[in-house]
């Protein structure tokens, strides 16, 4: 992989969106690891923004604070506000059950569930509403073709999801998130793990979500980052360095790390 950026399109509308997520001076801590200090970003609303930096520098702790995601770990803490549509996703009371249907997530390895590819996206739909079956027949076509995967999987909805490729099963836990009707998907590092076809694949439907949704994206693909996203993040140490509309940080960065950073000079 070059670090070279691929020519970044332009971003949609800048700055003519609302924003969806404001996270304001938020602080993580690994127990006494100070993992994210005093982050101060947006995401607009229907925009796609990626999270780039050198290993190590908080990228997907910020994406699983967005989520709560770390909730589930003792020890694990966040400081500062995140909210998401004004309320405080890092509030005590908030409902996390409510926050995960609003704020979806695909990981780095796709995850099927052990279970019929019908069943994956029905499984996680049926924790919040009660469908009959044709419109959960329904749901679940719809989420499939939203994933560019109804065709090639239209007349094996019974086989189990572990029987798809990579770049399938990557389609289906995107198909998956999409069921639940998010307002914002988090995708971290989403194409690690895929061949360039499913990459290009999995790309294309983030092109086509974006607009619907409102998407962050960690990936160590300094193209993929220009290709998909409309604004792109610069993090190191643990700090954002840099944040602004992808063409700016690609070929007019400000601060002299993003400039390292993104012609390949560390990372
Ligand atoms: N479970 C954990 N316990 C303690 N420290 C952690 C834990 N997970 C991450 N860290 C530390 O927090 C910092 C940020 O890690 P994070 O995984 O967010 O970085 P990243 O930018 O996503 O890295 P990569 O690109 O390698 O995935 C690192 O110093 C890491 O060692």
């Amino acid at each position: 992989m070059t670090n070279e950026a691929a020519a970044p399109r332009p971003a949609k509308a800048p700055n003519a969106n609302k924003d969806k997520v404001v996270i304001r001076g938020l602080n993580f801590y690994y127990g006494k690891a100070h993992a994210l200090k005093e982050v101060n970003l947006s995401l607009h609303e229907g925009q796609v923004t990626s999270f780039i930096g050198p290993s190590g520098c908080g990228k997907s702790t910020l994406l699983r604070v967005l989520n709560r995601m770390y909730d589930l770990y003792p020890g694990q803490r966040a400081e500062g506000e995140v909210l998401l549509d004004g309320e405080n996703v890092l509030s005590k009371d908030l409902d996390l059950n409510l926050l995960r249907s609003r704020v979806g997530m695909v990981f780095q390895k796709p995850t099927p569930f052990p279970m019929t590819i019908y069943d994956n996206i029905a499984f996680g739909v049926r924790l919040y509403e009660k469908l009959p079956k044709s419109e959960m027949d329904a749901r679940v076509e719809s989420s499939l073709r939203r994933s560019a995967l109804w065709n090639e999987v239209k007349d094996k909805l019974h086989a189990s999801g572990l029987s798809l490729s990579g770049g399938q099963q990557q389609r289906l836990c995107i198909a998956r998130t999409v069921a639940i009707a998010p307002e914002v998907i988090l995708f971290d590092e989403p194409c690690s793990a895929l061949d360039p076809i499913s990459t290009a694949k999995i790309e294309e439907l983030i092109d086509e979500l974006a607009g619907e949704y409102t998407i962050a994206i960690v990936t160590h693909n300094m193209q993929q980052a220009a290709r998909v996203s409309h604004y792109t993040a610069f993090m190191y140490l643990g700090e954002l360095v840099e944040f602004n509309e992808t063409n700016d940080i690609f070929t007019a960065p400000r601060d002299k790390r993003t400039q390292d950073y993104v012609t390949g000079r560390f990372g």
